[in-house]
């Protein structure tokens, strides 16, 4: 009883789709509805191109449990497959390190179709789904929590076409914020990659004067320190960049926590307690988010998320 949408996300038949395990007729009644969500989100969010398509590899989705005392450290769940090619944790597997007491595999860390490393699809939208009554946000922990932007963004964010979003130009007194986002495809002396600034009106505005080599300045630790200096031309630019999450390293563990307000004091903190029937959906690249240790309760999930397909392969 595979949905034409899904594929199961550790390469094996799990309960999503064994009709032995459990209430199957429900879960595929579950996943219908997922189905629509995804079908509804592909006609109303702007430039979402190939969300629509409902074959293989567009659609993971899974459990999740946390025992007491787990928790995930903060990432994304998609990366720009520059982001990836060199760096295995920049690709995700951060989420491998989801810390004591979690018994199931962590969904992100899974051999789920990726860009970048040749797969056809890429995550999109990131939805969970909560299954825990009676959970007391006080006294239970695991608390999702999203590290909004506390500014609107100025422009869509995620993607434009083949281009990810890598980070944002914080508001000034005339201008909104923006997103930024990553060409991989420019054809230059130096190298193919030029960061540009998205506005409202679907235009743009290079902030790299050449295009550069990707490897190694935007896997550098260090965040938007080394950034600003690095990837960014124009001083006044600089001073705005924010990269949407620090990249890992051997040595991020060695720096100083991304204080709450994050790295550039632009961000806002969401906690959404995990209680049972709450649907959460955000765009996968440009919202850093984490999991809040659990205390004393099993925590719950069902996780998923909706593909689009890779234009830059
Ligand atoms: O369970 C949650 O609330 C979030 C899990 C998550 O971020 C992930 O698995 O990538
Ligand atoms: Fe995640």
């Amino acid at each position: 009883m595979v949905m034409p949408s899904f594929y199961p996300s550790k390469g094996t038949d799990g309960p999503w789709v064994d009709p032995t395990i459990g209430d199957a007729a429900a879960r595929r009644r579950f996943g219908d509805r997922m189905a629509q969500v995804k079908a509804t989100l592909a006609k109303q969010l702007v430039d979402r191109r190939t969300l629509a398509e409902d074959g293989a590899q567009t659609h993971e989705m899974s459990y999740t449990r946390y025992g007491p005392g787990a928790s995930l450290p903060r990432h994304t769940d998609e990366h720009h497959g520059e982001l990836k090619k060199a760096h295995s944790v920049a690709s995700g597997d951060e989420n491998k390190k989801r810390n004591e007491g979690a018994s199931s595999p962590s969904p992100s860390g899974s051999e789920a179709p990726r860009s970048g490393d040749g797969k056809t699809t890429r995550r999109s939208v990131t939805w969970l789904v909560y299954l825990n009554d009676n959970w007391d946000a006080q006294l239970d922990g695991g608390a999702l929590r999203v590290h909004e932007r506390a500014a609107p963004s100025a422009a869509p964010v995620g993607a434009r076409g083949a281009d990810l979003q890598i980070g944002w130009l914080k508001a000034t007194a005339s201008e909104g914020e923006l997103p930024v986002f990553l060409d991989a495809h420019r054809p230059g002396e130096s190298g193919n990659c030029c960061l540009y600034a998205a506005y409202a009106d679907g235009s743009t505005r290079d902030l790299s004067r050449a295009p550069f080599t990707a490897s190694p300045t935007l896997y550098l630790a260090g965040g938007d320190f080394f950034a600003r200096r690095l990837l960014v031309d124009e001083p006044r630019d600089a001073a705005r960049f924010h990269l949407i999450d620090s990249p890992k390293s051997a040595v991020s563990g060695l720096l100083p926590p991304t204080p709450p307000e994050g790295e550039d004091g632009g961000e806002r903190i969401r906690d959404v307690p995990p209680t049972a029937g709450t649907l959460v959906l955000f765009d996968s690249v440009s919202v850093p988010h984490e999991v809040l240790p659990t205390t004393r309760r099993e925590r719950f999930a069902c996780s998923g998320w909706f593909h689009e397909r890779v234009l830059y392969s």
